[in-house]
């Protein structure tokens, strides 16, 4: 007897294949995004990260239906909504949104604003919904406040409760923690990507601060001139980038060449924070050329005697001064490129 529910293999959620966007009055019309592909699948967070200009915002304005194709297409929940000169408006996608300044009706309360997208449910139950999430965001009680009673981390909750109450497809955030002070950033984040995942949400961000991707995202792409050079799970992209323009940008660490560290010949190697040490019996040398305090250790500049330098964290034990020669020793394998 055949099997009455064949195995369906999964589509991404969100699936991005060559999208190319250009911009009339660009310089020399170069794509603003270049041929990007990418695939979310279903309650994944990704994030995309990248210098100024990259493209980053320009990707979430194709994807939510502000930004016509010139290449490629875009599909959602398995649906063609995007592709050369042809695409779904933006309120048919079923996209939330969830911008850098948020947005909120400053004539409108928290309530109110949660509820503003659900004109197609009966007023009992729109009421429902954004109490809901209102308390999914932390902010149960304070459903009447109006914006600007609310600090800067309670209207961005406020933001993502209604960007979230649709119940969209997939959510865009642009920059959601960068109206706050850095402070409660990194705590932001954590609790953005709980929030996220407790709505069993699917959502691709934009974000300036690698620390904040390392702490929301599933999958992260790194990006530059319009293109990913990588996306991958933050852990991968830190331990194996693919090349050294990836290297250079995710994570801390110097450039030494192999013939300094004596590691063979013709290869750059990246060498994270924490990998130099001193040791008295250690087989490298450099001389420490400065320090500062940073709590609860001291980093130092190392210069080796090809001028190269490189950071070392000397801890207490460590009674080296300005000008001294130290004996060292690497802790683990820096990553290596072979030099071009
Ligand atoms: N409507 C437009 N017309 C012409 N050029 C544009 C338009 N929108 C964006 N650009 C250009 O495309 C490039 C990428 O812009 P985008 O906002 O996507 O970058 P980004 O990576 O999000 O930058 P940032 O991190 O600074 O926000 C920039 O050089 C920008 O000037």
């Amino acid at each position: 007897m055949p099997d009455p529910m064949p195995p369906t293999a999964t589509a991404p959620l969100l699936d991005l294949d060559a999208v190319t966007v250009v911009h009339p009055g660009a310089v020399g019309a170069r794509p603003t995004v270049d041929g990007l592909s990418l695939q979310l699948a279903r309650g994944e967070i990704g994030c995309l990260l990248g210098a100024s200009g990259c493209g980053k915002t320009t990707v979430l304005r194709a994807i939510a239906g502000f930004e016509p194709l010139r290449g490629g297409r875009i599909a959602l929940d398995g649906r063609e909504v995007a592709g050369p000169g042809t695409g779904l408006p933006p309120e048919a996608r079923r996209i939330g949104m969830m911008f850098q300044d948020y947005a909120l009706f400053p004539h409108l309360d928290a309530a109110a604003n949660v509820a503003f997208g659900l004109h197609a449910l009966p007023r009992a139950a729109r009421a429902a919904r954004a109490r809901d999430l209102l308390a999914l965001v932390g902010l149960a009680d304070r459903g009447s406040a109006y914006p600007h009673e609310l600090s800067g981390g309670q209207q961005q909750r406020v933001a993502l409760a209604r960007a979230l109450a649709p119940e969209p497809l997939l959510v865009l955030l642009d920059e959601p923690f960068s109206n706050l002070d850095v402070e409660i950033r990194g705590r932001l984040a954590e609790d953005t990507r709980r929030l996220l995942k407790a709505a069993d949400a699917t959502a691709l961000l934009v974000v300036h601060d690698q620390a904040e991707a390392f702490a929301m995202a599933d999958r992260i792409g790194v990006m530059a001139e319009g293109r990913i050079l990588q996306w991958d799970a933050p852990e991968a992209l830190y331990a194996r980038p693919r090349d050294r323009r990836v290297a250079g940008f995710v994570g801390q660490g110097d450039w030494l060449r192999s013939e300094t560290l004596g590691l063979g010949e013709g290869a750059d190697l990246r060498v994270r924070p924490g990998q130099l040490v001193h040791d008295p019996v250690g087989p490298l040398s450099a001389q420490l050329v400065s320090a500062r305090f940073i709590g609860p250790e001291h980093l130092g500049r190392l210069r080796f005697d090809s001028g190269e330098t490189a950071e070392i964290a000397l801890d207490a034990a460590t009674a080296a001064r300005i000008g001294d020669r130290l004996s060292l020793r690497l802790a683990g394998e820096p990553l290596r490129f072979p030099r071009g």
